[in-house]
């Protein structure tokens, strides 16, 4: 029994042991499992936090994000609005007042907003309302604060157009005009009316008719704005805008009858167009898409354009401003236009016209400043410019060359300017020693011209042959003005070509062959010039260059286009003065040969300032076309320098240049024939000496081989003469002493065969030896190839060596006159009487009997 109760008391022992065991064991796990569970709690709280942290991280870098791009897009969104703003209502329609000043509008600009406060945002942007072409404007709320934003709005106005383009009329029938009082000034240049308590009806009678009248003979259908209209033509604003100020209550609102309520109604429908606006504070204005409403209210205000947005409203300003501005404005109002500038007669882009039509440029502003444009193409076809010395007529062809190389390209236009004064007025258009530009659309430029009458006759010598030659053009595309030949032959080069010659009259002074053939060329010129785009323009300073057309009634009715400077005489018609009276730097511009009814009068810009003409012409000169040739200067004054030949370039001696469109040397040819010898004859040694020199250095660069005497009979040509001698390969020199047995030993020598080379005997001053053979090698050098090329001091020392009185010239086959009058020639010359020659200094006359009908005239080279 105990032992059954000890094995019980084992067993329970064994068994409590074992769930002692087992319970340590569960509780060890159960341990485990919560330590493992704290741990996981602790991990999921630690990464709860971490997450917490970064989400905050990333919520504050989005915030930020979200912040910066806000803030930048507002900054964007401002300055966008601003420069919106600004370009909306440039400066005296949008500056703040402190900025404020009045500013004329740059030319083609159209009328934008205009500034009333600011919309309460930072930073702050202006609040913009229209008017000008755009609106009426309907203004309600307390009258002073309403006056005071109507009148920030007109000064803007006032301010941000040009003077005399916007009227103003107030309709004030409490305060009479009170309200608006610092604009009276204006008045006193009609910009303003003021209407009374009776006068209302008369008001809106008046703005309706000059709705009708605009609408009818303004716009004309054509356009459906005065806006349109100026865009579209880009010429100033044919008339003012009309701003009409209706200060009203409800009394007066009232009190309007039904009359004056449909007047009000039709100007509120149709006035935007003609540029009538109403700005009415206190009056019913019907509904309509142009009226704009601003309600006032306090210093703070609603408006149609600014939607729910509060305008802050500007400080109205101060009445003494206002009346300064206006004061000024009525002052530049009746000093009338500012004079256009030389600058303006020039276009917005250069080079952008076709002249097949004609050539289109303005010349000044006109009395209502406008620009004045004048036309010469087919009709009028030339000019007749005149006005007494200092009158302006260089500044004018200045401006109108200026106004149209700026318009027209060298492929449209081609200009030879030819001065007949003393001075140098167009050489500023050819390449200079200072300046190397010129003026792309020139091709020839004479200067100093006064005595060199043949230059003109040149020049228009020329023309006559372009003309030829397109008149012949045009008829093979059967073409019958340059506009058709134009069309018919596209690649061409057919520039219109203006000829511009100022004291023309010199050309024609003298009743001589030079005059004539001048006249019968500018006759034909002037007929079929026109058609074929060779256009004259002829300026005189005094009566006679224009009565020395006036016998040739035919030449003159070719010159539609007059143009006369103050005080010009027979410019115009007899019976037209307008020149008389024009003030100081004016002109009358006539395109019906002078008929008043046809004047125009234009003020004429300043255009003969170099700096300002400088700049045009490098602007245009870098524009050249490549390739393009400068144009050939032609200088009275100058003296030219012999050229130097290549070989085999001339066949002849060479004596001096011609008087020609292009540079041209006066050649001799000397080929074995009679009369082959060259006397120069006249007591100017340097120049006889000149011409020597020339012809001897021009022989020896041709290359052939040839002997050469230099016979030198007089001290002041032996320097001369011994450069010339060193000049020579192989030249023999002679002197008094030793030139006898020269001319005996040619003379030996030509009783022989012709020799192989020619002989060139130079003399210097054969009058002074005396020489009795010199007649036989005169006579009969030639054709054995020795040629005489001497220098006599006169025509009867000439005619000694020829044989005495009675000798016959036929020896001297050609010869240069110096100072030798026209008379003494006689016997030298084919015309009865001798030549119409005058000797003039370092000019020389040649005649050639183998080439020349008439002798022609030369300057001797400086060699
Ligand atoms: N529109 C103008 N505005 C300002 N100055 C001018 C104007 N026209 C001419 N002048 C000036 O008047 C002076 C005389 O002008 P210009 O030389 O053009 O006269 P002109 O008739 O050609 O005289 P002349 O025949 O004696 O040469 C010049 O000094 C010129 O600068």
């Amino acid at each position: 029994m105990a032992s059954a109760k000890a094995r019980l008391v084992v067993e329970v022992r064994r068994d409590l042991a074992l769930a002692r065991g087992l319970t340590l064991a569960t509780l060890g796990a159960a341990e485990t499992a919560r330590v493992e569970a704290h741990r996981h709690r602790d991990e999921a709280n630690n990464a709860h936090a971490e997450r917490l942290i970064a989400l905050a991280a990333e919520r504050e870098t989005a915030r930020r994000a979200i912040q910066d791009r806000f803030q930048q897009q507002t900054a964007t969104l401002s300055a966008d609005l601003t420069a919106i703003a600004a370009a909306c209502a440039p400066g005296p329609a949008g500056a703040s007042w402190s900025a404020w000043r009045p500013t004329e509008p740059e030319r083609g600009r159209r009328p934008g907003l205009l500034r009333i406060g600011t919309l309460g945002y930072e930073p702050a942007l202006p609040a913009l309302v229209p008017l000008l072409d755009h609106a009426h404007l309907s203004l309600t709320g307390d009258a002073s604060r309403v006056d005071g934003v109507i009148a920030a709005l007109l000064l803007r106005v006032l301010g941000s157009t040009r003077p005399g383009e916007v009227r103003l009329t107030v309709y004030d029938p409490e305060q009479l005009g009170g309200s608006l009082a610092g604009f009276a000034p204006l008045g006193n240049a009609d910009l303003l009316t003021f209407v009374g308590p009776g006068g209302l009806t008369g008001m809106l009678d008046d703005l309706v008719e000059q709705i009708r009248r605009i609408n009818e003979s303004v716009l004309a259908g054509e356009y459906a704005s005065l806006a349109e209209l100026t865009a579209a033509t880009a010429a100033r604003r044919p008339e003012p805008w009309r701003l009409v100020v209706l200060l009203g209550d409800e009394a007066t609102a009232e009190s309007l009858t039904n009359g004056q309520r449909a007047q009000l109604d039709r100007i509120v429908r149709t006035g935007v167009a003609c540029g009538v606006h109403v700005l009415a504070r206190g009056l019913p204005i019907e509904t309509h898409a142009t009226v704009e409403r601003i309600a006032v209210n306090g210093a703070t205000a609603n408006c149609g354009i600014t939607g729910d947005l509060p305008v802050k409203l500007d400080p109205a300003p101060p009445a003494d401003r206002i009346a300064a501005v206006c004061r000024e404005l009525a002052e530049l109002m009746n000093a009338g236009p500012p004079a256009a500038e030389f600058a303006d007669l020039l276009p917005e882009k250069l080079w952008n016209e076709c002249s097949a039509g004609g050539l289109v440029a303005p010349l000044g502003d006109g009395p209502d400043g406008d620009l004045v444009e004048v036309l010469i193409g087919d009709d009028p076809p030339h000019a007749l410019i005149g006005g007494p010395s200092g009158s302006g007529k260089t500044n004018l062809i200045y401006a109108w060359l200026g106004a149209l190389t700026a318009r027209y390209s060298p492929d449209e236009l081609a200009l030879y300017l030819l001065d007949f004064k003393e001075g140098v007025s167009f050489a500023r258009f050819a390449p200079g020693r200072r300046d190397p530009s010129w003026l792309p659309q020139v091709r020839l430029v004479g200067v100093n011209v006064n005595s060199d009458r043949e230059f003109g006759l040149a020049l228009l010598r020329h023309l006559g042959d372009e003309l030829r030659r397109r008149a012949s053009e045009a008829k093979r595309h059967e073409a019958t003005k340059l506009a058709e030949l134009r069309a018919e032959d596209p690649s061409g080069h057919w520039p219109r070509i203006v000829a511009v010659i100022d004291e023309f009259q010199v050309l024609l002074a003298g009743r001589d062959a030079l005059a004539n053939e001048a006249v019968s060329l500018l006759e034909d010129l002037a007929r079929r010039g026109r058609s074929q785009g060779i256009h004259l323009v002829l300026a005189s300073q005094d009566v006679s260059g224009i009565e020395a057309l006036w016998g040739r009634s035919a030449l003159v009715a070719q010159f539609t286009l007059r143009i006369g400077l103050p005080k010009a005489r027979r410019i115009l018609a007899d019976t037209n003065l307008a020149a008389d009276v024009i003030p100081r730097f004016h002109a009358v511009v006539n395109a019906d040969s002078g008929v008043s009814t046809a004047n125009r009068i234009v003020r004429l810009p300043d255009a003969s300032d170099r700096t300002t003409w400088r700049a045009l012409q490098e602007k245009l000169w870098h524009a050249r076309p490549e390739g393009l040739e400068p144009p050939r200067l032609f200088d009275g004054d100058a003296v030219p320098t012999l050229p130097s030949f290549e070989p085999g370039a001339v066949s002849g001696a060479v004596l001096g240049e011609t008087i020609d469109v292009r540079p041209r040397p006066a050649v001799l040819r000397l080929p074995r024939a009679p009369g082959r010898n060259l006397a120069v004859i006249g007591t100017r040694t340097a120049e006889a000496c000149a011409i020597l020199g020339a012809a001897g250095r021009s022989l020896a660069a041709s290359g052939q081989p040839a002997r050469y005497s230099i016979v030198c009979l007089d001290d002041d040509a032996s320097s001369a003469a011994g450069l010339l001698h060193a000049a020579l390969p192989g030249a023999r020199w002679y002197d008094a002493d030793t030139a006898p047995d020269l001319i005996a030993a040619v003379g030996d020598e030509l009783a022989e065969a012709p020799a192989d080379e020619p002989h060139y005997i130079f003399g210097y001053a054969w009058d002074a030896g005396h020489l009795t053979g010199l007649r036989t090698v005169l006579t009969r050098g030639p054709e054995r190839r020795t040629h005489v090329l001497g220098w006599w001091r006169g025509v009867s020392r000439l005619r000694d060596d020829l044989g005495g009185v009675g000798a016959r010239f036929d020896a001297v086959g050609a010869w240069v006159a110096l100072d030798v009058h026209g008379s003494e020639l006689a016997p030298l010359s084919p015309q009865p009487g001798g030549p119409a020659w005058y000797p003039r200094p370092h000019r020389a006359l040649f005649f050639d009997r183998s080439v020349h009908r008439a002798p022609e005239v030369m300057i001797p080279y400086d060699c």
